[in-house]
């Protein structure tokens, strides 16, 4: 998607320029111009100049890009990434990543056939283990999650399926499912944005990316209600979960369940009930679940829901003491960068607060990236 070069020259854009409406990186052969369009409700803009060849190229973008915002800071991480500080938003929601050459990015340029980059919000500290719970249908999974959530709104949430089967009665689409056309859900899943996906009882069913981070982006601890396939799939991606296993005390007491439901046919019973069988097979695979609850008496199993999620004895991630003063909007320029670490200075007077106007970004131990969030930025007053 070649473009003729415009007038200007990149050598004429102005690095670290004073209102920041842009920013050009220099990556071997190619500049990196990163913009904030004059249009409030538009995000951040990227071109990039083939520095031999003099023409320009408009990449496709992927992933959800960072709220509009009039001007931001941007310095190059390593070869991969670019860090991009936008301005006169929450601290939280200020640190993103521009991955220009990770291995998501090869990947997704190769299947696309067109150059790639990808956005990655940055979240301070690791945040919480999601929570993968698998089960035969009719188990009562969805009952104790429900259990869950109504007992400890703010502690966690609930992630959004994406299935290709019909509603039933008082599901709502967003709440329970995201309710889609299989070619859409196909569509979607090749250009990356499932963290797994499973053929179950005759339908398509995923987790985006989206319903995971949305959730963590929330603060919460994000519970994924998926059958064995896709908890194999979560165990084997870079996402790290705690995987528990329901049971059922009997097989005759999960098909009564199923049927008292009354929300199948009787051939979806039969076929939900076939599945079972391999699921319960499955409960053992080494490695898989790491613990396994029999849903006999729904409140003891409640019971033991909590304590194994230690909810009597939950610590705070060790950031949010800082991360709380994060929730300010904020106006950081990166002052400085060195290996791995990014002094960022704030342009409001912090000091006359008796506050402290540097902060210490340490990128040492990121993990994760787009499709999904960079986890693991650790931030720190310089005193
Ligand atoms: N311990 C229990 N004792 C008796 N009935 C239960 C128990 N737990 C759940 N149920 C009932 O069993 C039925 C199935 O439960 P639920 O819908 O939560 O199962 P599920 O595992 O989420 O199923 P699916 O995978 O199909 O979504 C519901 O009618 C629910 O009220
Ligand atoms: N692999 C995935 N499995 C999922 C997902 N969402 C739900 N499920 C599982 O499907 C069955 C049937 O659910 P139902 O709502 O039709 O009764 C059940 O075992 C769920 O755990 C998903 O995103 N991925």
């Amino acid at each position: 998607m070649g473009e003729e070069a415009p007038e200007f020259r990149v050598e004429s854009v102005a690095l670290e320029s004073k209102d920041c409406l842009q920013n050009a990186i220099d990556i071997g052969d190619k500049t990196y111009v990163i913009s904030n369009s004059d249009d409030p409700k538009s995000s951040i803009t990227i071109k990039i100049l083939d520095k031999l060849t003099q023409t320009w190229v408009v990449p496709t973008v992927l992933g959800a890009p960072p709220n509009p915002t009039s001007s931001h800071s941007a310095v190059l991480v390593n070869n991969e990434k670019i860090l991009i500080i936008e301005k006169g938003v929450p601290l939280n929601d200020s640190i993103w990543f521009l991955e220009v050459d990770t291995p998501f990015v090869k990947q997704q340029s190769k299947i696309k056939g067109t150059v790639v980059v990808a956005w990655s919000k940055g979240v301070i500290g690791e945040g919480q283990k999601p929570i993968v719970i698998s089960g035969p249908s009719g188990v009562g999974k969805g009952t104790l999650i429900a259990k869950l959530m109504k007992e400890y709104p703010s502690k966690f949430g609930f992630s959004v399926s994406h299935t290709t089967r019909a509603p039933r009665e008082k599901e709502i689409d967003g709440v329970h499912y995201h309710f889609t056309e299989r070619s859409k859900i196909e569509e979607e899943i090749s250009e990356g944005k499932f963290l797994e996906f499973a053929h179950v009882h005759g339908n398509v069913y995923g987790t985006s990316i989206e319903a995971v981070e949305s959730v963590t982006d929330e603060g919460k601890r994000c519970i994924l209600d998926i059958d064995v396939q896709g908890a194999r799939s979560v165990r084997a991606s870079s996402l790290e979960a705690i995987f528990i296993f329901v049971c059922p005390p009997s097989f005759e007491e999960l098909e009564k369940r199923l049927r008292a439901r009354g929300t199948e046919t009787e051939e979806q019973i039969q076929k939900r009930l076939r599945n079972a069988r391999a699921e319960l097979d499955q409960s053992n695979s080494p490695g898989l679940f790491d613990h396994l609850l029999v849903n006999d008496d729904l409140e003891a199993c409640y019971e033991n829901l909590k304590k194994l999620l230690s909810l009597d004895d939950d610590h705070e991630d060790s950031n949010d003491s800082f991360i709380k003063d994060g929730k300010e909007t904020a106006c950081y320029s990166i002052l400085s960068k060195t290996n791995s670490e990014i002094l960022l200075q704030s342009e409001t007077n912090e000091a006359e607060k008796g506050t402290t106007n540097l902060i210490l970004l340490d990128l040492s131990s990121l993990s994760g990236g787009a499709p999904g969030r960079t986890r693991g930025l650790k931030i720190s007053p310089v005193n």
